[in-house]
């Protein structure tokens, strides 16, 4: 290009950056007009009188409205706006402009100015390629920082039809590759902007059924995924408000990771939680042993539970003997069976069953108190000689000679409230948290034994190998596992609500009152109803905004119940990593769906859970049938070609049926293998650590090493923490086990001991293409011993 031509491209471009940036701002003055005008009718609407209730009701849902938006305009305010398209003419008839952005703007006219990401008008911005443009002659994406267009990237589909006059400002550089080429931050961001067009169908599929995405490594089958939910939500609102969306993701760190995705996108209405947190009041974040994970994952473990319950309906090897004040009780074994049975024959939840078998058995012990009082007094009146014949009948039927009703209602009342009678009872049909009937069956041998006894007697029952339940056992105060959650979710469904559910509403009452205090206070940090020198005793203060709220903040309250409920029926699920779950921890999942609306992504070539999915099908057809729909993403956006290289040599050896996803991009650096003598790794390590933090300056670094080698490689590095928390990825380095990495990436990986890493289960080659695909600009593999055959491709240092 002559200098001449590149000055007119050069001006043309300016003049085309400065319109577009006349139209930015007039969007931004819009944002704040129409903040300032919530801000104000909030304001207004608080400082009302609260009048009467059905006022107070009315004032309080407006208030709740108007809050929403508030938030919503408030945290639109990075990247407002990001595209626009321009329509080619019809007939003559100058095609639309319109502009993309993350919510709908209208002027004052009503005229809407800017179009929501996720309206149908917004659809040809994402769905638009040169071999399908539809009615677009061109895309255009804008990169504003700090409400300035610094930048305008064009594709266009039809340069004929384009305005003369805009030809020359065309500029080649695509929007997504300077996206991916950004030094990485410890958090995901939105992809409003570049959504691709296979994504966008995943993203735009519709809400009934089951929708699977299954992708390799960088897919974007997380973003895609909460892109889902919130166009989701814009959607379907008023289905999915009140009922609230639930994510699932593989743990806590990863919620961290992808927790501002959302509310980037003006959607805070989501649950997200692990699958370590779907039963409420417990956060297992311990993992099991393969083989432990294998027999707990299985479905052969309802039986197991049924089994325990069962167990915990006994019958007295005798007959049931109870010393009660100062009197022995007796109650004969058939008659324990009996009313054993007539309980268990109620088909109704353990802890509710054990009302009747509490009643019978009290009324059979007062009985028993009663005979016990009537021989004492014949014996009495026999000695004493002043026994009538005509009292005999009444004694030969010992049922008449129990008195009145509020005399055997007294008599049982008694007989309760004696602690040897009341462990008796307990001893026979205990009452029953599934915490404790889980936790007492896995950490005792002989009730593991005995259920497993049961779970067998039972028709269709399946026995324990002796290998499999010892794999069960542990000690008494061992951490919950994950995968003991299903276990748990089990026991409650066949246990049923017990008394202490009045204590647990208190408590999810605190709860909740401390979350709505804490998300006032966010509200009014991101609204900027916070005004330096407010006073403490304004109406605006946290604690009688929370109380305000209470009712009607849609996001928090449905958050908050949902968490707190473990029968919580949510009106779309997403399950990330869904390849981790084991069957019986999709069973706790389906239950918190009964509609089956899911979104399911993974990976089935990153398994790493030995009870993880094999099969989409396998796994899912059972709950949701021909519902059923499987989408493909099969460009990776994440790993350089070179580094994508070397992982499908690794997944042609682990798992050879899946493909590996193309790269997007081509890298600046070789991935590289590094040996290390025996016994040098603690000096070599921190230096080969040093030079790489140095590398990605800014970004960050992980080091990914083998479970049973955490400790000892976290120790080498003065920058790691031996533990691994949430807050790891507010560092420049973390250093963690392939599990503890899936869903996360790096600018920088190293990975140590790529044998180890294969050597440590059935699916250690997952857990080694999991670990060499976190990385975004580099990879180092570093090896003590032999490098493993499948990473030849990379380059030897
Ligand atoms: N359309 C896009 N525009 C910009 N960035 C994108 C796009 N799609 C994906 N990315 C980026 O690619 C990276 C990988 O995405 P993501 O983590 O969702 O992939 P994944 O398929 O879930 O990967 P894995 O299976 O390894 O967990 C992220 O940084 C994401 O932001």
């Amino acid at each position: 290009m002559t200098e001449r031509c590149q000055a007119e491209t050069d001006q043309a471009y300016e003049s085309a950056v400065k319109v577009e940036q006349e139209y930015v701002s007039r969007l931004y003055a819009r944002l704040d007009a129409l903040r300032d005008h919530n801000r104000s009718a909030l304001r207004a609407a608080y400082a009302q009188d609260s009048g009467g209730y059905a006022a107070r009701m009315e004032r309080e849902a407006t208030t709740g409205e108007r809050l929403g938006r508030l938030v919503q305009l408030s945290s639109v305010e990075n990247g407002l706006c990001f595209g626009r398209v321009d329509q080619h003419a019809v007939d003559g008839v100058a095609g639309e402009t319109l502009y993309i952005g993350r919510i709908g703007l209208r002027d004052e006219d009503h005229e809407p100015v800017l179009i929501d990401w996720r309206a149908p008008a917004a659809r040809p911005f994402y769905a638009a390629t040169p071999t399908a443009p539809g009615d677009l002659v061109r895309r255009r994406h804008l990169h504003v920082r700090d409400r300035t267009v610094v930048g305008i990237d064009d594709e266009v589909f039809d340069l004929d039809r384009l305005p003369e006059s805009d030809r020359d400002s065309l500029v080649g550089e695509a929007a997504l590759l300077a996206t991916l080429r950004q030094a990485r931050t410890g958090r995901m961001g939105d992809i409003v902007a570049t959504i691709q067009a296979e994504q966008d169908r995943v993203i735009r599929a519709s809400l009934p059924g089951a929708l699977v995405v299954q992708g390799g490594p960088g897919t974007g089958k997380t973003v895609a995924a909460l892109h889902r939910a919130a166009y989701l939500l814009y959607t379907h609102r008023s289905t999915l408000e009140r009922r609230g969306v639930l994510v699932v993701g593989p743990n806590s760190t990863f919620l961290r990771y992808i927790g501002q995705v959302l509310p980037s996108l003006g959607e805070t209405d989501v649950v997200l939680t692990t699958v370590g947190e779907l039963y409420p009041g417990v956060r297992a974040e311990a993992v099991d042993s393969p083989e432990s994970a294998v027999v707990k994952g299985s479905p052969r473990m309802v039986g197991l539970v049924e089994g325990a319950v069962a167990d915990r309906q006994r019958v007295p090897d005798g007959d049931l003997v109870v010393t009660a004040d100062g009197t022995t009780l007796r109650v004969d074994h058939a008659t324990c069976a009996h009313l054993r049975d007539r309980a268990r024959g109620l088909g109704v939840p353990h802890n509710k069953a054990r009302k009747l078998f509490v009643n019978e058995m009290l009324w059979e012990l007062a009985r028993a108190q009663n005979d016990q009082m009537e021989r004492s007094l014949r014996e009495v009146e026999e000695a004493e000689g002043l026994l009538d014949h005509e009292d005999l009948p009444e004694l030969e039927n010992p049922d008449a000679a129990l008195r009145t009703e509020e005399d055997t209602a007294h008599a049982r009342e008694t007989l309760w409230a004696d602690p040897a009678v009341r462990a008796a009872i307990d001893d026979l049909w205990p009452l029953l948290t599934p915490e404790r009937l889980v936790a007492e069956l896995l950490s005792d041998p002989h009730r593991l034994a005995s259920a497993t006894a049961e779970a067998a007697a039972a028709p269709g029952g399946a026995e324990l190998a002796p290998e499999e339940w010892c794999s069960l056992l542990r000690p008494p105060d061992a951490p919950w596992t994950v995968g003991d959650v299903p276990l748990l979710d089990e026991a409650a469904e066949l246990l049923g609500e017990d008394d202490s559910e009045e204590r647990a509403r208190e408590r999810a009452e605190e709860r909740r009152r401390r979350e709505e205090e804490r998300y006032a206070q966010g509200v009014l940090e991101v609204t900027g109803l916070v005004e330096d020198g407010l006073p403490a005793d304004d109406l605006l203060d946290t604690a009688r905004l929370a109380e305000r709220h209470r009712d009607t903040g849609p996001a928090l309250t449905t958050a908050e119940r949902a968490a707190a409920d473990r029968t919580w029926a949510y009106g779309h699920v997403i399950v990330d990593e869904a390849q981790e779950l084991s069957k019986m921890a999709w069973r706790v999942v389906m239950r918190r769906v009964p509609t089956r609306s899911l979104t399911v992504v993974g990976d089935l070539a990153q398994t790493g859970n030995a009870a993880g999915a094999r099969s989409w099908r396998e796994v899912l057809e059972r709950y949701v049938h021909d519902r059923l729909h499987e989408e493909r993403l099969l460009v990776n956006y994440r790993t350089p070609a070179e580094i994508m290289a070397v992982a499908a040599d690794v997944l042609r050896e682990v798992a050879p049926e899946q493909e590996p996803p193309e790269s997007v991009r081509e890298g600046d650096s070789l991935p590289r293998a590094l040996h290390v003598a025996p016994g040098a790794l603690a000096r070599e390590l921190p230096a080969l650590v040093e030079a790489e933090l140095a590398t990605v300056a800014e970004g960050r670094l992980a080091v990914i090493t083998p479970a049973g080698r955490h400790a000892e490689v976290a120790g080498l590095l003065p920058q790691a923490t031996a533990e691994v928390t949430p807050d790891v990825l507010d560092r420049p380095l973390a250093v963690l086990t392939p599990t503890q990495s899936k869903g996360l990436e790096f600018d920088a990986v190293v990975t140590v001991d790529p044998a180890g890493i294969l050597a440590t289960g059935p699916t250690g080659g997952h857990d080694l293409y999991v670990a060499i695909t976190r990385a975004t600009r580099r990879l180092t593999v570093v090896h003590e011993g032999e490098l493993p055959s499948m990473l030849g491709r990379l380059a030897h240092e």
